[in-house]
């Protein structure tokens, strides 16, 4: 991508407290904490309300224990903004939640193109070998709203190695539900 705005870079040692199995990450931190785990470039006009930004985002392969590398994941602050994905390589699964625990994901390969709908918390998960990139475009104003993910002990289910080459979900063992709507436990 040329004309980038901003480029972002996460390292194994920013997603520290983000994976289930903290020896695992631990033991990776050790020796690979300085590594990139994800980038992303983006091009952003300017933040109102009618503009768009977009870019490219590149997670490396990797895994922590059983779970697959991903993206830390967030809402946008004004949550009612969607956002776009083309997977232009590699295979992913976007882990969507709703406020309530509702989860659904949908597969990236090549050419996929995933709809995340307004209210949808987001996360990009290397399932695959090769790095998974993406060309992303969501409306200017969203910003992102990281504390959702943080204060429920992450999202409700795990991505993780099914032992056949594949991935699957499981639960989270550390979610805590939010509390949503009037009266809810
Ligand atoms: O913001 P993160 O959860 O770290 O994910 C990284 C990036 O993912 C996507 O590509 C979004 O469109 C970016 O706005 C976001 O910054
Ligand atoms: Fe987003």
């Amino acid at each position: 991508m040329t004309g980038r705005t901003r480029r972002y870079e996460k390292r194994y040692d920013d997603l520290l407290g983000l994976f289930a199995n903290e020896a695992a990450f631990t033991e990776i931190a050790r020796t690979r904490g300085a590594e990139i785990a994800y980038r992303v470039d983006e091009f952003r006009p300017s933040d109102r309300a009618g503009d768009v930004i977009f870019g490219t985002s590149m997670l490396y392969p990797g895994r922590v224990g059983d779970e697959f590398i991903f993206t830390r994941g967030h809402i946008h602050a004004v949550s009612d903004r969607p956002e776009i994905y083309f997977c232009q390589s590699g295979h992913g699964v976007m882990l969507m939640e709703l406020a309530d625990g509702t989860i659904r994901t949908e597969e990236m390969t090549p050419n996929s193109v995933v709809y995340v709908a307004p209210h949808w918390i987001h996360r990009s998960v290397n399932v695959g070998t090769e790095p998974l990139v993406t060309l992303f475009c969501y409306p200017a104003d969203a910003g992102q709203d990281y504390d959702i993910i943080a204060s429920a002990g992450g999202m409700r289910d795990l991505i993780v190695d099914d032992g056949s080459g594949g991935w699957t979900r499981i639960p989270n063992p550390r979610y805590r539900p939010r509390v949503t709507g009037s009266g809810a436990a």
